[in-house]
């Protein structure tokens, strides 16, 4: 008989064209949910940093914060964030991805999305400090909120909408950041607040 246990610590493969996005739900974590989003809201420290867009500065729609091994940098938005240390709770977050995904990182991306008004624009996570194919694990805790794909130049291709549960990991892979773009929208029906972790490889 299959060990229904392993079985749930499978990734399910998407089934999109010119992308390799899996997913698995459910990835244990050393405390609850709901506990961990409660620490990574308190002790994350939040920077809320702009954007001009026309011209115009405008505070961003969600609070941002970079951590990673020591030296990296990351230009990201014409914004360069210098990163913190790893936490002791960020690190063993990183170790179960690495074990569940047999990937290695060495920074952390994290979003604080507020309610359902905070957002985050369409974008290929492609900034030259990622390299050609870069390897994104994405965890998410709180709200589920609707992560949006949009391919880059097969327009017939319809948006693909993947709603993210607390405890879900998506891992993107290969060619996804040259063929499409991702984002979050923000929404009418009201919502808790969200924390997403996106872990990558930093070559510079
Ligand atoms: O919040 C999410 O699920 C997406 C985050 C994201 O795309 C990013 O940090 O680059
Ligand atoms: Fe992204």
């Amino acid at each position: 008989m299959r060990d229904l246990f392993s079985l749930d610590r499978q990734f399910e493969a998407l089934d999109l064209p010119d992308a390799d996005v899996s997913i698995l739900h459910q990835i244990e974590m050393p405390l609850s949910y709901p506990e961990m989003l409660r620490r990574l809201i308190d002790d994350t420290k939040w920077r809320q940093e702009q954007v001009r867009v026309y011209g115009k500065v405008h505070d961003q729609p969600r609070l941002v914060a970079l951590y990673a091994d020591k030296g990296k940098t990351y230009d990201y938005s014409g914004i360069s964030l210098h990163p913190l240390p790893w936490t002791d709770l960020l690190r063993e977050i990183k170790r179960r991805v690495e074990d569940c995904t047999d990937a290695t990182f060495n920074a952390v991306f994290l979003n604080l999305y507020r309610d359902h008004n905070d957002s985050m624009g369409f974008h290929s996570d492609n900034e030259k400090e990622l390299g050609k194919n870069p390897i994104i694990a994405s965890v998410t805790f709180g709200a589920t909120r609707t992560f949006v794909m949009k391919h880059k130049f097969a327009k017939e291709i319809p948006p693909v909408k993947i709603p993210l549960e607390a405890g879900t990991v998506l891992l993107m892979k290969g060619s996804t950041q040259h063929n499409w773009k991702h984002g979050i929208n923000k929404q009418t029906r009201p919502c808790g607040p969200r924390v997403n972790l996106t872990f990558r490889t930093l070559l510079s």
